[in-house]
């Protein structure tokens, strides 16, 4: 017979004590387990990548520290795991914050199902969200497609929930038959990939705290300008905080709404509005990190090879902008935005290679890794998403770098063969006079890659492909 008052906590994207509703919630019923399942096997295609599994190692160490080490940690399908656990241990509810990928939602309704049926309560909250997707629609009840009128009637509706505090006391239980995180195999072999990537990032929720508060002092009184610079640090770098639930939007929205007002808040806040509205696309169109927002794409002909796409993965594409990205990409599992745009432009359209390809290299390398926001961002690049850059807007990445990257610091922090090179030449190496490579020791084809592909020959090429498309 379930207990009226054990219950269990499950915790997924939402990795933090501080507002965290579905916490608050357990606590105020009494004594409960708090509960994560890596369930691997519903999330089919959409397994966390290797990146992502790192990070959550790491963060799923911090929140057991947190919880007095009561964390019971669990692998497999989590439509089986649950239903027993709450049997075994004899809870009378489960308590968890919604999750919006297709494959969840799918998978917790059924779980809601089975466990009502066992009679078992079920409580589900917004943990991650400033708005739920489905409180935001146009006049006819249809979702929007476009950000801006998106985003006005989000303000113009309710406003995002205020965090809640952590509970004063949480008693915790400990299921003894749980996994150590050991047991979860989380790790992948290569080691000294992890340990370089560690080096980058602090995990977990009082981490996120810190990079929030790192960020209000020194990045964002320039942030509008200063984000697009790779370079500098006037991004808050609380991706994979958000994506893991280390911090919640709302905490970070409260936190930005305290500071004056101005063009780089607003600008914050409405970057954090995109993250809003991929969730929303996902939630409206769950077929976006598979198929074509926009269904002309469906005939695009996409063509380009393997070997590109490995070229491109390992950053040698003799372009150096984009080698930096990617390479800044393996080494940190981030890649600032403005880079991201000019890495997914040159495989999308200058390879010619399809984003999905892109989007699962990502997937797998990111520490930020959101099935959201990457479907949605790389649809945007590519042309085919919603409200998107039009597939003629081709990122052009010596132009780029030589307007974000002034000093190429940040090409010479990831492609550091091109760093004796004068400045105007780091940019296009293959521009430099053979005279101007040798007094600097640097071959092209031996020392850095000649560039994959001609920047002007593949640009038209992709253009005129546009246009029979398009006509
Ligand atoms: C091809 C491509 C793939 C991307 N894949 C992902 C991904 O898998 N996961 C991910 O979180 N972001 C993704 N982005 C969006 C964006 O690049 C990152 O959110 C941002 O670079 C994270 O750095 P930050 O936290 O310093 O951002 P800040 O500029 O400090 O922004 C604060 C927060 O706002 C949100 N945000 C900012 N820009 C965007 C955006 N364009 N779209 C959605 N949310 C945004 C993020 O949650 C971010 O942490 C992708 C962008 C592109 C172009």
């Amino acid at each position: 017979m379930p207990s009226d008052t054990v219950s269990i906590l499950w915790f997924r994207q939402d990795l933090r004590l501080e507002d965290n509703p579905a916490l608050c919630a357990a606590v105020k019923s009494g004594q409960f387990y708090p509960v994560y399942i890596l369930d691997d096997e519903n999330a089919g295609d959409w397994a966390m990548g290797a990146a992502s599994r790192v990070w959550l190692n790491s963060s799923l160490d911090k929140l057991n520290h947190s919880l007095a080490g009561k964390l019971s940690l669990y692998r497999g399908n989590a439509e089986k795991i649950l239903p027993a656990l709450a049997a075994r241990l004899g809870a009378g509810a489960v308590y968890w914050n919604r999750c919006y990928e297709p494959w969840r939602i799918g998978r917790d309704t059924n779980i809601k199902k089975t466990l009502n049926d066992a009679n078992v309560v079920v409580k589900s909250f917004n943990g991650s969200l400033l708005w739920e997707p489905w409180e935001v629609l146009k006049k006819d009840a249809t979702p929007y497609k476009v950000f801006t009128p998106y985003f006005r009637a989000c303000r113009a509706g309710t406003l995002p929930a205020k965090p809640v505090p952590v509970p004063k006391e949480i008693t915790a239980l400990k299921d003894d038959e749980a996994l150590s995180l050991e047991d979860m195999g989380l790790l992948p072999k290569q080691k000294k990939w992890v340990a370089q990537m560690h080096s980058h990032w602090d995990v977990g929720e009082k981490a996120a705290q810190h990079a929030l508060s790192d960020f209000i002092s020194n990045g964002l009184d320039r942030y509008k300008k200063g984000r697009d610079y790779p370079s500098e640090k006037s991004v808050s770098r609380l991706s994979p905080h958000l994506h893991f639930g280390e911090i919640s939007p709302n905490f970070v929205l409260d936190k930005i709404l305290e500071q004056s007002a101005g063009e780089n808040r607003d600008h914050f806040y409405s970057e954090l509005a995109w993250r809003e509205f991929s969730y929303y696309l996902l939630y409206h169109f769950p077929k976006l990190p598979d198929e074509n927002f926009q269904p002309k794409f469906d005939g695009f002909n996409w063509f380009g090879s393997q070997a590109d796409l490995k070229t491109w993965q390992r950053g040698m594409t003799g372009v150096p902008i984009v080698d930096a990205g990617m390479r800044e990409l393996w080494q940190t599992g981030y890649m600032h935005n403005r880079v991201r745009m000019i890495v997914a432009s040159f495989l999308t359209k200058n390879l010619g290679v399809h984003w999905r390809e892109g989007a699962r290299w990502f997937w797998d390398t990111l520490v930020d890794a959101d099935l959201a926001s990457n479907s949605a961002s790389w649809q945007w690049v590519a042309g085919s998403g919603a409200d998107a850059a039009p597939y003629f807007r081709i990122f052009n990445p010596v132009t780029q770098s030589k307007r974000f990257d002034e000093n190429a610091d940040y090409i010479c922090t990831y492609v550091p063969e091109l760093a004796k090179l004068p400045t105007r030449y780091i940019y296009a190496p293959w521009e430099a006079p053979v005279e101007v490579l040798e007094s600097v020791g640097l071959k092209l084809g031996r020392d850095y890659p000649e560039p994959i592909t001609s920047l002007k020959a593949s640009r038209e090429k992709a253009l005129s492909m546009y246009k029979d498309l398009a006509g």
